[in-house]
């Protein structure tokens, strides 16, 4: 209001007045000014959070739809003195499927839409041409992303519901293309065979039997994969099938089908998408803790640091290489607040990015008052989240070693307390760049010990599976002799 009246007075305004007045003018209004930078603080954050500007989008629904089938073609061979040649019409191409393919390029989900249509197939053309098929839709997602089929759609290819207000003359026009000036019900001439009920007769039957295999199909279960690796993909909607062309209802009887088949639609699926960062080692600390001047310290990466809470905003991945091209990655969180699990702060819907680290690094501030309280309140966050994730391997960075007054006496306290689990405590100054070679060596000892326990279980599982099917085999050789 009052920014309003000064605009319109303008500064020819403002000057043609007593300073004294001026200044008291400006002096009421600073608190006003406060509250507003705050709000708009607030807003930005909330808009870079959940409005449209967000940087950084890591769950998503969309409806996914194959492309429809082309039509088929009615048409018949012309040439010079041969008025009635043979049905030559092509069949439709099958319409563009969608297929989700992981890329190490991608770090968020942004850039999906919520429909992901594949292209439709080209109609079938006189001459015997073909339609040609639509393309498939290939949408790129970050590694480490989950997609799931959310409910199984209810709608068939064959579209029954929609179906089910239609008349019969309705009906044929969605299932068939016909020569021009044909009508099907010309056809119900007494004591003629009607070739056209033969047709519509072998399609139903034809439908029934894609119907069965669809279902088939669906009963072995909904989507749900894992993207893990760069490249790996999955189809999630096939295209519809193109429609015949006329010479596909030619019989010795029938030498003129006058008569094609539109194409099918393609399945429709609706997916959730959730990435679910694939990194060695997570960092999860209060907000300051200075997690992401230690990810700057010890990786390539250069997230954003500041002394206010929530500077980091979304996940951040950075690679730690080490001279011998050993490679180890660390994914960097916005800070948890003690509630967080109740939407607090930031909530704790990032904590999915640290889920699958084979190694938890709780960052504490040593300089504050108490940082095993702090631990705490990580440890509970995490276990509120997902019980059981505090007994992963983890380890303890004491951040903030440099503010030695504080540090000394806190870093022997939190040493005490934290004896009894067995947590490796590692004292640091991430932002002096102190003791983090130690550091590196550390984490890269314990996430080889985790790989090698892991290759292991791994091969051990393959034998077991291996004599599993050995057995089976076995067994059903035993019930044939
Ligand atoms: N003295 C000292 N200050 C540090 C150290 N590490 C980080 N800081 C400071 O602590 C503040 C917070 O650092 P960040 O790395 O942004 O902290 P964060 O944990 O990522 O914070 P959020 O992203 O808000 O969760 C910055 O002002 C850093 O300069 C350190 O080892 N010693
Ligand atoms: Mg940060």
């Amino acid at each position: 209001m009052l920014l309003a009246t000064t605009r319109q007075r303008g500064l020819t305004g403002l000057m043609q007045r007593p300073l004294g007045i001026q200044l008291c003018r400006f002096h009421a209004t600073s608190t006003f000014w406060q509250d507003q930078d705050e709000q708009r603080k607030r807003r930005s954050v909330d808009y870079k959070l959940r409005g449209k500007g967000r940087q950084f989008v890591d769950f998503l629904r969309v409806v996914a739809r194959g492309g429809n089938g082309g039509d088929g073609c009615v048409s018949f061979h012309r040439e010079k003195f041969l008025a009635k040649g043979p049905p030559n019409g092509g069949n439709g191409g099958r319409g563009g499927s969608v297929i989700i393919r992981a890329s190490s390029d991608e770090t968020t989900l942004k850039r999906l839409g919520r429909a992901c249509t594949g292209k439709r197939g080209e109609n079938g053309l006189g001459g015997g041409r073909h339609g040609t098929k639509g393309d498939d839709l290939v949408i790129e997602v970050p590694v480490g992303t989950i997609v799931r089929e959310v409910a199984p759609s209810t709608k068939s290819n064959s579209n029954d519901d929609d179906d089910y207000e239609l008349n019969e003359r309705e009906k044929r026009e969605k299932r068939w293309v016909y020569y021009p000036r044909t009508d099907p019900d010309q056809h119900d001439v007494p004591g003629r065979k009607n070739y056209f009920n033969e047709a519509e007769r072998m399609m139903d039957e034809e439908e029934r039997y894609l119907e069965w295999r669809e279902r088939k199909e669906r009963l072995q279960g909904a989507i749900n994969v894992d993207l893990s690796e760069h490249d790996q993909q999955v189809v999630v909607c096939f295209g519809g099938s193109g429609g015949y062309g006329n010479p596909h209802f030619l019989t010795t009887d029938n030498r003129s089908p006058k008569w094609a088949t539109r194409g099918r639609p393609g399945e429709v699926r609706s997916l959730e998408l959730e990435l679910k960062t694939i990194a060695d080692i997570g960092l999860v600390g209060l907000p300051n803790a200075g997690k992401s001047t230690l990810l700057g310290s010890i990786s390539n990466a250069h997230p954003k640091q500041g002394s206010y809470a929530f500077t980091t905003l979304h996940p951040f991945v950075g690679t730690v290489d080490y001279a011998d091209q050993y490679q180890l990655t660390v994914a960097d969180i916005p800070g948890l607040i003690q509630g967080a699990h109740r939407n607090i702060g930031l909530g704790h819907a990032f904590l999915r990015h640290v889920e699958r680290a084979k190694l938890l690094v709780y960052v504490v501030d040593l300089s504050g008052d108490a940082p095993w309280d702090d631990l705490a309140t990580l440890q509970n966050e995490l276990e509120q989240y997902r019980p059981g994730l505090t007994k992963r391997q983890s380890l303890i960075v004491a951040n903030k070693a440099d503010q030695v007054a504080i540090a000394k006496g806190n870093l022997a306290k939190l040493e005490d307390k934290v004896r009894a689990n067995n947590i490796p405590v590692v004292p640091v100054s991430a932002k002096y760049e102190k003791n983090i070679v130690k550091l590196t060596s550390i984490l890269r000892k314990q996430v080889e010990t985790i790989r090698k326990q892991e290759a292991e279980r791994r091969l051990q599982q393959q034998e077991f599976d291996q004599q599993d099917s050995l057995d089976s085999d076995s067994d059903s050789d035993d019930r044939t002799l």
